[in-house]
């Protein structure tokens, strides 16, 4: 017998030898790709890197992070606070994220110059067609020059107090003709979605583009309606996940998880459209945002600027304040209809110091303080925007004795400062009196209160947002009483989840008080 068949006889076939010896081949590649992706686990932890959930070797908390607190992974991140700390850390895959609770951490965070990068991955890329532009994330030079730009021209054309108010109140006229009007057609009961979104929208447009659109107008209403569908397709944990844009464009639906911001192109047109209509009728004296942009485009000092650049950053500012002020306004009306009381007094105070004028902007702080602590309550136990826009480390940092590693997402959360219950009295209760000295006359106001972050990456709309929420929501109480419908629950609190917390629609009557 030759040496063939003797291993022949023992093993029956070559075919069969060639397979055992692939098969522990395969296995201790597999055993010891394992031990190795471990061990690169365990050693590329930094040295103080924050506590947190491990997750598994490779995959980190990806399939867990679902789990935490499922429907809402904000509120997992909630529980990582309780759990770990202010400071807490783990891995989506291969990309560390931290998450920073409570108002120390987070005041802290905020001021840290080396944590206000944003991340770019392939969400923030999917709203600028693969590229890096915009304000909203983009970071170093590149976001100084364009944020302070925007801000300044803004202030001139709209964001300044002057202009703002009589653009703002134009708006608020128009809604309060809108809602009179309606009560022939439907009786007193109103139905409340994304009402208030769209007088925000043109409040913005006349800035930006010097038109506005009539309420009901097709174009306006499906706009007002994308951006609700693409801000509650996905959350800000998940989209943390280092996902290149390319398969996010190619495979859509594989990633919705992420945030439909394929679905955006159609704003992206909307916006090119306005552009170009700027720039077939050029005016010598600039009429709007966009004409100042194009003479800067022109003028060709700064790379930064540029056409493609414009669109990227008036689209951030529809995306960033066409959802979060027309929801705020929301979510005070139904605090005033869960609070009949709060209401009651709130009208009183407008009547005796407005008259039978509507409020104005003067008004605001040193006449009307309990209508400015019912404001600055309803923004506390919203929160609707329960985290910072993703920031993002640019070196190794410290953080509260923990080390931030360049490279971080770090989340800073709102709602851990807003809802803290070792600073806020029953902070899931509504008490506007909370922030109003023993005598009801003065404002206490809080730093405790962040609704629009603090420090480089504060909110570029602030301001407008601030004064929209003060003249919609005064002229509306002053006009209208809001009240539940009888014999049906109260409409519900519960906020629905996206990136931003918005109220869920909501019925309710609604009397005229003139
Ligand atoms: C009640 C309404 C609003 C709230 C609560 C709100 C809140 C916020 C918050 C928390 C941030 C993130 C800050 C950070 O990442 O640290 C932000 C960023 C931003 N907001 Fe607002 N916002 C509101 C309205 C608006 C409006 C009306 C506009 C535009 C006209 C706007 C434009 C922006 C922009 C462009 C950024 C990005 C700034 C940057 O990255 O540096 N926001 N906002």
């Amino acid at each position: 017998m030759g040496c063939r068949d003797r291993v022949l006889s023992k093993h029956g076939d070559w075919q069969v030898i060639g397979r055992k010896c692939n098969e522990r081949m395969i296995t201790s590649i597999l055993i010891g790709g394992c031990v190795l992706c471990v061990a690169v686990w365990i050693f590329s932890r930094p040295n103080k890197f924050p506590p947190g959930p491990k997750g598994l070797p490779l995959l980190g908390c990806l399939l867990s992070v679902s789990q935490w607190h499922p429907g809402c992974s904000f509120m997992g991140l909630l529980e990582l606070y309780y759990r770990y700390g202010p400071v807490c850390g783990f891995y989506i895959g291969p990309q560390p994220v931290i998450s920073i609770s409570g108002y120390e951490a987070c005041k802290e965070a905020f001021m840290n110059e080396n944590l206000n990068g944003r991340p770019d991955n392939g969400p923030a890329r999917m709203k600028s067609k693969g590229k890096r532009m915009g304000v909203m994330l983009v970071d170093g030079d590149f976001l100084t020059i364009q944020k302070r730009f925007t801000l300044h021209h803004l202030r001139d054309i709209g964001f300044g107090r002057q202009n703002m108010e009589s653009l703002v109140s134009k708006e608020v006229a128009v809604l309060l003709a809108d809602m009179k009007r309606q009560f022939h057609d439907e009786g007193n009961i109103f139905e409340f979605k994304n009402y208030f979104n769209i007088s925000l929208v043109n409040a913005l447009w006349v800035m930006l583009a010097s038109a506005r659109f009539e309420r009901d107008d097709p174009r306006l209403k499906s706009l007002v309606e994308l951006f609700d569908v693409v801000f509650r397709s996905g959350d800000i944990v998940r989209v943390a996940f280092p996902c290149p844009a390319i398969l996010m464009k190619l495979f859509p639906a594989v990633f919705a998880k992420l945030g439909r911001m394929d679905l955006l192109k159609e704003v992206w047109k909307f916006i090119e459209e306005a552009i170009d209509e700027h720039k077939q009728n050029p005016s010598v004296e600039p009429r709007d945002f966009i004409d100042v942009y194009l003479k800067e485009v022109e003028k060709n000092n700064d790379d930064s600027f540029s056409e493609e650049q414009l669109i990227s950053l008036i689209f951030d500012l529809f995306i960033a304040g066409g959802d979060t002020t027309g929801n705020s306004i929301g979510f005070v009306l139904l605090y005033l209809i869960h609070h009949p009381d709060v209401q009651r007094k709130m009208q009183e105070e407008l009547d005796s110091v407005c008259g039978s004028s509507m409020p104005t902007l003067a008004q605001q702080i040193s006449s009307l303080p309990y209508t400015e602590a019912v404001l600055l309550e309803a923004s506390r136990l919203s929160s609707i925007v329960p985290f910072s826009i993703p920031h993002y480390a640019l070196k190794d940092t410290q953080l509260q004795g923990n080390t931030i590693p360049k490279g971080s997402i770090v989340q800073i959360n709102l709602y851990s400062v807003h809802l803290d219950e070792n600073y806020w009295n029953d902070p899931e209760k509504f008490q506007p009196e909370r922030h109003l000295s023993a005598d009801g006359t003065t404002v206490i106001k809080s730093d405790r209160i962040l609704p629009f972050g603090a420090g480089k990456r504060i909110c570029l709309g602030e301001s407008l947002a601030r004064n929209t929420l003060y003249l919609f929501v005064t002229s509306l109480v002053k006009s209208f009483q809001f009240q539940a419908i009888p014999n049906e629950p109260l409409p519900t609190l519960d906020p629905r989840m996206g990136f931003v917390q918005v109220y869920a629609p909501f019925k309710a009557v609604i009397k005229s008080r003139n």
